[in-house]
């Protein structure tokens, strides 16, 4: 086998590299416990970004801000912390950095001091032109704080010589590409906006009349909020303080490109997405994986967490029975302290580990919804080898994940996707399973709802599997790259 370099494929069970959430955001205005739900809100989006969580409220007369390193439940939820952020409006975020290290500084929401006043952004998505405008900024005098394709934004509604706040906010917008659900808050107003192709999810609700701002469904459930319906893309709304809510379409319009790998892997399956419901799509393309790629086996076992609804309509298609033929470990975090060698040939059971009864002697189709940098499979296979199993086939319940996401997204490097350096032949071998097949592009399509991709026009984003980027990649284009924070120290 002219295989590639093993060297730079990593085996090991604590190696984080690899794709990552994205970030959440979410906001309400007009409620006296404005932060105590957007903490609410945001653990409830804690899965679409562990590395940062912070909030911005609005009293009436001052802004007040949190912002740590670390998860929601870390920092948000003391009454002190809430006691500390006063005000009926409030927004916050949760963060998987994608432009800009991990560090308090990229932080968000991030605040600036207008001439107009106090106003701050939350955005989830990635400025793919950010560091080019950056550099433009930079030369034009502007001064930024931060490394965070964000901050890009606040500079351009600073300079603008639009006039009010939310012309200036358009203007901003306009000199963007990439992707972004975004909401904002000025001392008036919450602005939700998501980019002309919709790539990003951003949903609206309501609470006792009290407008809410949300990433996903789930996070309004939380709050007993109800679900009023999605922003559209390439659309603005403004909430105002006197209780009303004016859309409007600021940009030239087309035809939207949602992420497709939404209804995969990101977000929550009991969030209505886009109008469906994610753990039925998940469902719908096990089924398809089955009629795909079906073959005669004992038991259908699921990858815990994420692969568990597309194992369901695997199963269920197939008419083989579901087992959890392997249990995860809820309580490993990110954090964990790279360990010695030793400790690290251990860790392969930190996170899952086999239900030996179930696997003993059995023929099993294990479905998880992606392969990434292959560390997953290969230690899962492993493990269920060793537990006893007679045949181990593999299922993954979409394409290939052949190239980076530039919307979001925290992808490895391409070199670095296992799909990118193997065929599925050489994927098959390398996690040593009996066999290895993959959701065609179309099925996976299908099961979103549509008869097939439209290659002229398709339907979704789904560049991470085909290649197609719907926007331009000008910083990539430029090689222009991000530059450390020349000042670094500074309290977590
Ligand atoms: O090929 P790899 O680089 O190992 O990445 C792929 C794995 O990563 C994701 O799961 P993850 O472990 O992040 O979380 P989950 O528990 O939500 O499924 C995904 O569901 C795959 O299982
Ligand atoms: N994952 C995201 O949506 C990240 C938002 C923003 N690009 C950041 O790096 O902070
Ligand atoms: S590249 Fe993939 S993950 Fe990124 S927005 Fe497109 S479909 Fe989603
Ligand atoms: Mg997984």
């Amino acid at each position: 086998m002219s295989g590639p370099d093993p060297v730079e494929l990593s085996t090991n069970p604590f190696d984080d590299d690899k794709l990552h959430e994205e970030c959440g955001v979410f906001g309400v205005f007009g409620n006296p416990d404005a932060t105590a739900l957007t903490a609410l809100g945001l653990h409830a989006l804690q899965h679409r970004g562990q590395e940062a969580a912070g909030v911005v409220s609005f009293d009436g007369q001052q802004f007040h801000t949190e912002r740590h390193i670390g998860l929601v439940g870390d920092h948000f939820t003391k009454a002190s912390v809430i006691e500390r952020l006063p005000g009926d409006k409030a927004i916050g975020h949760t963060r998987y950095s994608t432009t800009g290290a991990p560090v308090l500084r990229n932080v968000q929401p991030l605040f600036a001091e207008f001439a107009a006043g106090g106003f701050a952004v939350a955005h989830n998505g990635n400025i793919t032109n950010a560091l080019t405008l950056q550099r433009m900024l930079q030369k034009r005098g502007s001064i930024f704080q931060s490394t965070s394709d964000t901050e890009t934004l606040i500079h351009l509604t600073a300079t603008s010589d639009r006039g009010h706040l939310v012309e200036r906010f358009v203007d901003a917008l306009r000199q963007l590409e990439g992707a972004y659900a975004i909401v904002a808050l000025s001392e008036k107003k919450m602005i939700g906006c998501r980019d002309p192709l919709g790539v990003r999810p951003l949903v609206l609700g309501d609470l006792d009349g009290a407008y809410v701002l949300s990433s996903e469904t789930c996070a309004l459930d939380i709050i007993g909020a109800r679900f009023v319906r999605d922003i559209e893309p390439g659309e603005m709304v403004i909430i105002t303080e006197e209780g009303g809510l004016e859309s409007i379409r600021p940009f030239i319009e087309q035809k939207p490109r949602f992420c497709i790998f939404e209804y995969v892997y990101f977000s929550r399956p009991d969030s209505i997405v886009e109008g469906t419901n994610v753990y039925s799509v998940r469902k719908s393309i096990g089924a398809e994986l089955a009629r795909e790629s079906g073959m005669p086996a004992d038991l259908v076992i699921p990858v815990p967490d994420s692969g568990t609804p597309a194992a369901i309509g695997y199963a269920q298609e197939a008419g083989i029975p579901f087992e959890l033929g392997i249990i995860r470990n809820h309580y490993v975090g990110r954090t964990f302290i790279e360990p010695s060698d030793h400790i690290r040939h251990l860790g392969v059971k930190l996170k899952h580990n086999a239900n030996r009864k179930m696997l003993e002697g059995k023929r099993v189709v294990l479905v998880d919804d992606s392969i990434v940098r292959g560390t997953t499979s290969l230690k899962i296979v492993q493990m269920v080898r060793e537990a006893g199993a007679g045949e181990v086939h593999m299922r993954i319940a979409s394409p290939p994940t052949m190239n980076s996401c530039f919307y979001g997204v925290d992808t490895p490097e391409k070199s670095k996707l296992l799909a990118s350096r193997m065929s599925i032949e050489e994927m098959a071998d390398y996690i040593k399973v009996d066999s290895l097949a993959f959701l065609t592009i179309d099925g996976l399509y299908r099961a979103v709802g549509e008869t097939k991709r439209n290659a002229e026009q398709p339907q979704f984003c789904d560049a991470c599997f085909t290649g197609d980027y719907p926007t331009r990649l000008t910083d990539r284009s430029n090689n222009t790259t991000v530059r450390q924070l020349s000042l670094l120290a500074e309290a977590g």
